[in-house]
Protein backbone atom coordinates (compact mmCIF):
# COMPACT_ATOMS: atom_id res chain seq x y z
CA UNK A 1 0.00 0.00 0.00
CA UNK A 2 1.08 3.61 -0.78
CA UNK A 3 2.11 4.77 2.35
CA UNK A 4 0.84 8.50 1.01
CA UNK A 5 -2.75 7.89 1.43
CA UNK A 6 -2.49 7.12 4.82
CA UNK A 7 -4.08 9.79 7.39
CA UNK A 8 -6.95 11.82 8.18
CA UNK A 9 -7.88 15.12 8.77
CA UNK A 10 -9.28 16.73 12.58
CA UNK A 11 -13.01 17.04 10.70
CA UNK A 12 -12.83 13.14 9.64
CA UNK A 13 -11.13 12.03 12.55
CA UNK A 14 -13.72 13.89 15.31
CA UNK A 15 -16.94 12.43 12.54
CA UNK A 16 -15.56 9.33 13.73
CA UNK A 17 -14.74 9.95 17.70
CA UNK A 18 -17.33 12.31 18.96
CA UNK A 19 -15.62 13.12 21.71
CA UNK A 20 -12.17 14.02 20.52
CA UNK A 21 -11.84 17.92 20.74
CA UNK A 22 -9.88 20.11 18.68
CA UNK A 23 -7.54 20.95 22.05
CA UNK A 24 -6.58 17.06 22.32
CA UNK A 25 -6.00 17.06 18.73
CA UNK A 26 -4.09 19.81 18.49
CA UNK A 27 -1.93 19.08 21.44
CA UNK A 28 -1.00 15.79 19.98
CA UNK A 29 -0.89 15.72 16.37
CA UNK A 30 1.98 18.84 15.95
CA UNK A 31 5.35 19.56 14.26
CA UNK A 32 6.66 19.38 17.62
CA UNK A 33 5.78 16.12 18.47
CA UNK A 34 5.91 14.66 14.82
CA UNK A 35 10.24 15.66 15.33
CA UNK A 36 10.16 14.76 19.11
CA UNK A 37 8.80 10.91 18.02
CA UNK A 38 10.57 11.12 14.51
CA UNK A 39 13.93 11.30 16.23
CA UNK A 40 13.05 8.92 19.33
CA UNK A 41 12.58 6.13 16.93
CA UNK A 42 15.47 6.96 14.86
CA UNK A 43 17.65 5.99 17.60
CA UNK A 44 16.50 2.67 17.85
CA UNK A 45 17.22 2.59 13.89
CA UNK A 46 13.58 2.61 12.97
CA UNK A 47 13.30 5.22 9.86
CA UNK A 48 9.83 7.23 9.24
CA UNK A 49 8.48 9.40 6.59
CA UNK A 50 6.57 12.28 7.69
CA UNK A 51 3.42 10.70 6.89
CA UNK A 52 3.94 8.29 8.74
CA UNK A 53 4.96 10.09 11.93
CA UNK A 54 1.97 12.13 11.57
CA UNK A 55 -0.50 8.88 10.93
CA UNK A 56 1.16 7.66 14.24
CA UNK A 57 0.27 10.95 15.92
CA UNK A 58 -2.68 10.82 14.68
CA UNK A 59 -4.02 7.30 15.71
CA UNK A 60 -2.65 8.59 19.16
CA UNK A 61 -5.44 11.30 18.71
CA UNK A 62 -8.23 8.96 18.54
CA UNK A 63 -7.60 6.76 20.55
CA UNK A 64 -7.49 9.29 23.57
CA UNK A 65 -10.40 11.18 22.25
CA UNK A 66 -12.31 7.41 22.06
CA UNK A 67 -10.74 6.82 25.55
CA UNK A 68 -12.59 10.06 27.12
CA UNK A 69 -15.97 7.64 26.68
CA UNK A 70 -14.88 3.88 26.89
CA UNK A 71 -12.26 3.15 28.95
CA UNK A 72 -9.19 1.64 26.36
CA UNK A 73 -5.95 2.99 28.37
CA UNK A 74 -5.06 4.41 31.93
CA UNK A 75 -2.73 6.33 30.28
CA UNK A 76 -4.38 9.79 29.77
CA UNK A 77 -1.05 12.13 29.97
CA UNK A 78 0.23 12.73 26.15
CA UNK A 79 3.39 12.82 27.01
CA UNK A 80 3.64 9.80 28.18
CA UNK A 81 1.06 8.32 25.73
CA UNK A 82 3.77 9.59 23.11
CA UNK A 83 6.55 6.99 25.14
CA UNK A 84 4.05 4.02 26.39
CA UNK A 85 1.90 3.49 23.41
CA UNK A 86 3.28 5.25 20.34
CA UNK A 87 7.39 4.26 20.91
CA UNK A 88 7.00 1.42 23.39
CA UNK A 89 4.82 -0.13 19.87
CA UNK A 90 7.47 0.86 17.39
CA UNK A 91 9.86 -1.40 19.11
CA UNK A 92 8.27 -4.34 17.85
CA UNK A 93 8.59 -3.24 14.22
CA UNK A 94 11.71 -4.56 13.11
CA UNK A 95 11.51 -8.18 14.12
CA UNK A 96 7.55 -7.78 12.82
CA UNK A 97 9.63 -6.48 9.63
CA UNK A 98 11.68 -9.65 9.84
CA UNK A 99 9.09 -12.17 9.07
CA UNK A 100 6.58 -12.30 5.69
CA UNK A 101 3.20 -12.91 5.95
CA UNK A 102 -0.38 -11.56 7.81
CA UNK A 103 0.37 -10.31 11.54
CA UNK A 104 -2.02 -10.79 14.49
CA UNK A 105 -2.22 -8.33 16.77
CA UNK A 106 -3.78 -10.63 19.97
CA UNK A 107 -5.48 -8.70 22.94
CA UNK A 108 -5.01 -5.24 20.68
CA UNK A 109 -6.85 -3.30 23.44
CA UNK A 110 -7.04 0.43 22.29
CA UNK A 111 -4.99 -0.77 19.47
CA UNK A 112 -1.79 -1.27 20.53
CA UNK A 113 0.98 -1.99 19.07
CA UNK A 114 -0.98 -3.36 16.15
CA UNK A 115 -1.77 -0.05 15.02
CA UNK A 116 0.97 1.84 15.30
CA UNK A 117 3.05 -1.56 13.53
CA UNK A 118 0.21 -1.18 11.02
CA UNK A 119 1.12 2.41 10.02
CA UNK A 120 5.31 1.50 10.05
CA UNK A 121 4.99 -1.78 8.58
CA UNK A 122 2.79 -0.95 5.35
CA UNK A 123 4.44 -3.86 3.40
CA UNK A 124 1.90 -6.64 5.72
CA UNK A 125 -1.76 -6.95 6.56
CA UNK A 126 -2.76 -7.11 10.16
CA UNK A 127 -5.52 -8.48 12.10
CA UNK A 128 -6.37 -6.70 15.48
CA UNK A 129 -7.74 -9.14 17.78
CA UNK A 130 -9.39 -8.78 21.24
CA UNK A 131 -11.97 -10.43 23.35
CA UNK A 132 -14.20 -7.27 24.34
CA UNK A 133 -16.19 -5.87 21.43
CA UNK A 134 -16.63 -2.19 22.24
CA UNK A 135 -12.50 -2.24 22.12
CA UNK A 136 -12.32 -3.92 18.80
CA UNK A 137 -15.34 -2.04 17.40
CA UNK A 138 -13.48 1.35 18.19
CA UNK A 139 -10.43 0.31 16.80
CA UNK A 140 -11.69 -0.67 13.68
CA UNK A 141 -13.06 2.76 13.49
CA UNK A 142 -9.59 4.42 13.91
CA UNK A 143 -8.12 1.99 10.98
CA UNK A 144 -10.72 3.30 8.54
CA UNK A 145 -10.27 6.81 9.21
CA UNK A 146 -6.60 6.85 9.37
CA UNK A 147 -7.25 4.83 5.34
CA UNK A 148 -5.70 2.01 6.98
CA UNK A 149 -8.69 -0.32 6.17
CA UNK A 150 -7.30 -2.14 3.01
CA UNK A 151 -4.56 -4.11 5.39
CA UNK A 152 -6.37 -3.89 8.48
CA UNK A 153 -9.21 -5.93 9.98
CA UNK A 154 -9.90 -6.41 13.11
CA UNK A 155 -11.66 -9.35 15.28
CA UNK A 156 -13.80 -9.63 18.35
CA UNK A 157 -13.12 -13.34 19.70
CA UNK A 158 -10.98 -15.30 22.28
CA UNK A 159 -7.45 -16.39 21.21
CA UNK A 160 -8.07 -19.61 22.24
CA UNK A 161 -11.04 -19.71 19.52
CA UNK A 162 -8.89 -18.39 16.89
CA UNK A 163 -6.46 -21.03 17.35
CA UNK A 164 -9.22 -23.15 15.61
CA UNK A 165 -10.69 -20.98 13.35
CA UNK A 166 -7.47 -19.47 12.21
CA UNK A 167 -4.84 -22.45 12.43
CA UNK A 168 -1.08 -21.57 11.13
CA UNK A 169 -3.03 -18.18 9.23
CA UNK A 170 0.17 -15.73 10.57
CA UNK A 171 3.62 -14.82 9.75
CA UNK A 172 3.84 -13.13 13.39
CA UNK A 173 1.65 -12.79 16.53
CA UNK A 174 2.68 -9.78 18.52
CA UNK A 175 1.38 -9.36 22.33
CA UNK A 176 1.55 -6.74 24.90
CA UNK A 177 0.56 -7.04 28.12
CA UNK A 178 -1.77 -9.36 27.49
CA UNK A 179 -0.79 -12.38 29.33
CA UNK A 180 2.12 -14.55 31.06
CA UNK A 181 4.60 -15.44 28.23
CA UNK A 182 4.52 -19.11 28.90
CA UNK A 183 0.07 -18.34 28.05
CA UNK A 184 1.52 -16.16 25.28
CA UNK A 185 3.86 -19.04 23.55
CA UNK A 186 0.35 -21.24 24.09
CA UNK A 187 -2.32 -18.67 22.31
CA UNK A 188 0.41 -18.11 19.68
CA UNK A 189 2.05 -21.41 18.35
CA UNK A 190 -1.21 -22.97 16.67
CA UNK A 191 -1.44 -19.14 15.37
CA UNK A 192 1.57 -18.97 13.14
CA UNK A 193 3.03 -21.00 10.72
CA UNK A 194 5.84 -22.84 10.41
CA UNK A 195 8.86 -20.38 11.28
CA UNK A 196 6.90 -17.22 11.98
CA UNK A 197 7.02 -16.04 15.11
CA UNK A 198 5.78 -14.96 19.03
CA UNK A 199 6.99 -11.12 19.63
CA UNK A 200 6.35 -10.14 22.56
CA UNK A 201 6.99 -6.81 24.61
CA UNK A 202 7.35 -6.88 28.54
CA UNK A 203 8.56 -4.67 31.39
CA UNK A 204 9.89 -7.12 33.47
CA UNK A 205 10.60 -10.91 32.86
CA UNK A 206 11.45 -12.61 36.37
CA UNK A 207 13.36 -15.62 36.58
CA UNK A 208 10.19 -17.91 37.28
CA UNK A 209 8.22 -16.51 33.87
CA UNK A 210 11.38 -17.06 32.21
CA UNK A 211 11.73 -20.68 33.69
CA UNK A 212 8.13 -21.08 32.59
CA UNK A 213 8.22 -19.99 29.21
CA UNK A 214 11.19 -21.73 28.86
CA UNK A 215 9.17 -24.96 29.76
CA UNK A 216 6.08 -24.09 27.94
CA UNK A 217 8.15 -23.18 24.74
CA UNK A 218 9.58 -26.67 24.51
CA UNK A 219 5.59 -28.17 25.17
CA UNK A 220 4.41 -26.05 22.25
CA UNK A 221 7.33 -26.32 19.76
CA UNK A 222 8.40 -22.74 19.51
CA UNK A 223 11.55 -21.43 20.31
CA UNK A 224 13.24 -18.24 21.71
CA UNK A 225 15.63 -16.60 18.73
CA UNK A 226 16.17 -12.92 20.60
CA UNK A 227 15.66 -11.23 23.73
CA UNK A 228 16.31 -7.43 24.11
CA UNK A 229 16.66 -5.23 25.83
CA UNK A 230 15.89 -1.46 25.18
CA UNK A 231 15.56 1.67 27.16
CA UNK A 232 13.02 4.16 26.88
CA UNK A 233 12.54 7.90 26.25
CA UNK A 234 12.93 10.09 28.61
CA UNK A 235 13.42 7.61 31.64
CA UNK A 236 10.66 5.59 31.29
CA UNK A 237 12.30 2.28 32.02
CA UNK A 238 13.00 -0.48 29.84
CA UNK A 239 11.67 -3.25 27.97
CA UNK A 240 12.32 -6.74 26.53
CA UNK A 241 10.99 -7.74 23.04
CA UNK A 242 11.63 -11.47 22.94
CA UNK A 243 11.26 -13.58 19.71
CA UNK A 244 10.23 -17.18 19.80
CA UNK A 245 9.75 -18.98 16.37
CA UNK A 246 7.49 -21.95 15.36
CA UNK A 247 10.88 -24.70 14.92
CA UNK A 248 8.96 -27.85 15.41
CA UNK A 249 5.40 -29.57 16.80
CA UNK A 250 3.60 -29.21 19.93
CA UNK A 251 3.98 -32.02 22.01
CA UNK A 252 0.44 -31.20 23.40
CA UNK A 253 -2.90 -31.02 21.16
CA UNK A 254 -3.52 -26.71 20.96
CA UNK A 255 -5.70 -24.64 21.37
CA UNK A 256 -6.39 -26.27 24.52
CA UNK A 257 -10.29 -25.41 25.87
CA UNK A 258 -10.96 -21.52 26.33
CA UNK A 259 -9.55 -20.20 29.56
CA UNK A 260 -6.98 -23.34 29.93
CA UNK A 261 -4.02 -21.40 28.92
CA UNK A 262 -4.17 -19.44 31.79
CA UNK A 263 -6.49 -21.70 34.69
CA UNK A 264 -3.64 -24.79 34.06
CA UNK A 265 -0.74 -23.30 32.38
CA UNK A 266 2.08 -25.38 30.98
CA UNK A 267 5.30 -24.60 32.76
C1 LIG B 1 -3.91 -4.89 29.50
S1 LIG B 1 -4.74 -4.97 27.98
C2 LIG B 1 -3.43 -4.57 26.85
C3 LIG B 1 -3.98 -4.00 25.58
C4 LIG B 1 -2.90 -3.64 24.52
N1 LIG B 1 -2.22 -4.82 24.03
C5 LIG B 1 -1.91 -2.64 25.06
O1 LIG B 1 -0.75 -2.99 25.24
O2 LIG B 1 -2.31 -1.48 25.30
C6 LIG B 1 -4.94 -6.72 27.68
C7 LIG B 1 -5.96 -7.02 26.59
O3 LIG B 1 -5.87 -8.40 26.23
C8 LIG B 1 -7.18 -8.90 25.99
N2 LIG B 1 -7.11 -10.36 26.18
C9 LIG B 1 -6.65 -11.04 27.26
N3 LIG B 1 -6.74 -12.37 27.06
C10 LIG B 1 -7.26 -12.54 25.81
C11 LIG B 1 -7.60 -13.70 25.02
N4 LIG B 1 -7.42 -14.93 25.49
N5 LIG B 1 -8.09 -13.49 23.78
C12 LIG B 1 -8.29 -12.24 23.32
N6 LIG B 1 -8.01 -11.12 24.02
C13 LIG B 1 -7.49 -11.27 25.25
C14 LIG B 1 -8.04 -8.16 27.01
O4 LIG B 1 -9.39 -8.11 26.62
C15 LIG B 1 -7.38 -6.77 27.05
O5 LIG B 1 -8.02 -5.87 26.17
Amino acid sequence: MDVTMMGCTFDQAQTAVPSLTRELWDDVVNEDRSHQVGQWLEAYGIVTSDEQLRTLLEALALMLGQNRVLNLTAIRDVDKALVLHLVDSALFAPPVGEYAGPVLDLGTGGGFPGLPLAILCPEHEFLLMDSVKKKVAAVQKFADVLGLAARVSTSSDRAEVLGSTMRGRFGVVTARAVAPTNVLLEYASPLVKSFGALVAGKAELSHEEEDQASSAARQVGMELVSRETLDLPDGFGHREILVYEKAGKPRVSLPRAVGMAKSNPLH
